[in-house]
């Protein structure tokens, strides 16, 4: 007779390796077209400024209404389908910060496909420091589950952070699999099962976490990334006050109304929260720091990122840095040029 444990056992196994080989096949769509028509995709818009964010949803939700509003660019922004039809920038300065918006055509349904400019604008989405997905607050909640469908087929993960797996492809001796936690999803077998299917049969595991068969593939995959995203609903002077109230309760979620300015200041602080940039001050030998002018970074900045901010040639003639502040166990601390910089640390650089 059937025993229930195996039947569930083997359904968890069929799915992890079905989903194996999606993911395979996905992969292949991530890869760059033969066609020199797929050239230059991404619409090589140079990276300026601080941080870059993507403006992404369906036509005519308002993404150019909205870069229009937001910086000193004009961007088309007519009541008909596909206005925009290339990666328009745009800069905007908050709190010291120059942070590069840009305006891209709207995508449908199909996008990672190649419906449209669906490859070129999610290429473009892929080198964004903040995804900005708009939607139109009168359309419903159909879109963003399509859009986020879309993104997530060519390996961007909103919202989410890397999957905490140790794992490293070996020479030989088979795989040894280990975990510091309970895994309700994921089992020895299964993770082996994945990995013969990406013909992996050596190679070193541990779950320091109870990650999904997904979330391993995706580590397995590797060229995965992990993006804040903001669902802005726009056009809120559209709908009524408990559907406002409704949108502005989801996670993650900002509403907004291009057209009555409706709380555009708001939506900046949130994308300020989540840029999470690096705030450093500088201070001269004997003065106070200079908290009017921050040099600001992304995370994971070293005190040579923070040299080359200054001056191109500082680092050469770096001896050391005092530095105050959180990255450090005392106030002040000497550090070198590979000390990684928190966010409102204070620093004093010392010349050879
Ligand atoms: N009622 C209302 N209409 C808005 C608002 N924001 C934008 N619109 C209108 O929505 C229409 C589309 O705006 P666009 O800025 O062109 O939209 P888009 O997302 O850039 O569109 P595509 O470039 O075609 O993808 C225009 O007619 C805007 O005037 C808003 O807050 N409220
Ligand atoms: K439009
Ligand atoms: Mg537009």
């Amino acid at each position: 007779h059937l025993c229930w444990v195996c039947v569930i056992a083997a359904t968890e196994y069929h799915l992890g390796l079905l989903k194996a080989k999606l993911a395979k096949y996905r992969a292949q769509l991530l890869e760059p077209s033969k066609s020199p028509a797929a050239k230059g995709e991404g619409f090589d818009v140079m990276k300026s400024g601080d941080a870059r964010v993507a403006l992404i949803g369906f036509p005519s939700v308002g993404k150019s209404t909205f870069l229009s509003l937001m910086t000193s660019t004009a961007s088309e922004a007519a009541s008909y389908e596909f206005t925009t039809l290339t990666c328009i920038p745009g800069v905007i300065e908050y709190k010291g910060a120059n942070i590069q918006l840009l305006d891209l055509p709207g995508i449908i349904e199909g996008a990672a496909q190649g419906k449209g400019r669906g490859r070129q604008v999610i290429a473009v989405a892929r080198t964004a420091d903040v995804v900005i997905m708009m939607l139109d607050a009168t359309k419903g909640e159909v879109q963003r589950a399509l859009l986020e469908k879309e993104l997530e087929s060519v390996g961007i993960r909103l919202n989410k952070s890397k999957p905490n797996i140790y794992f490293k492809p070996k020479k030989g001796g088979g795989i040894s699999f280990n975990s510091t936690v309970t895994l309700t999803q994921c089992s020895e077998k299964l993770v082996q099962l994945i990995l013969h299917e990406y013909k992996i049969f050596n190679a070193e595991v541990l779950f320091r976490e109870d990650c999904s068969p997904d979330e391993f593939i995706d580590v397995i995959v590797g060229n995965r990334v992990y993006m804040p995203c903001l669902y802005v609903y726009n056009k809120i002077d559209q709908i009524s006050m408990e559907e406002v109230d409704r949108l502005a309760r989801r996670p993650h979620s900002v509403v907004i109304s291009c057209g009555m300015k409706l709380n555009l200041d708001y939506l900046l602080e949130k994308l300020w929260e989540y840029l999470a940039l690096t705030c450093i001050y500088t201070k001269k030998r004997g003065q106070r720091p200079d908290f009017t002018d921050a040099i600001i970074l992304r995370k994971g900045a070293s005190v040579e990122h923070v040299c080359h901010r200054i001056h191109r040639s500082l680092a050469s003639q770096f001896k050391y840095a005092l530095v105050w502040g959180t990255s450090t166990k005392y106030s002040p601390q000497r550090v070198g040029l590979t000390h990684m910089m928190e966010h409102e640390d204070v620093i004093q650089i010392v010349k050879k």
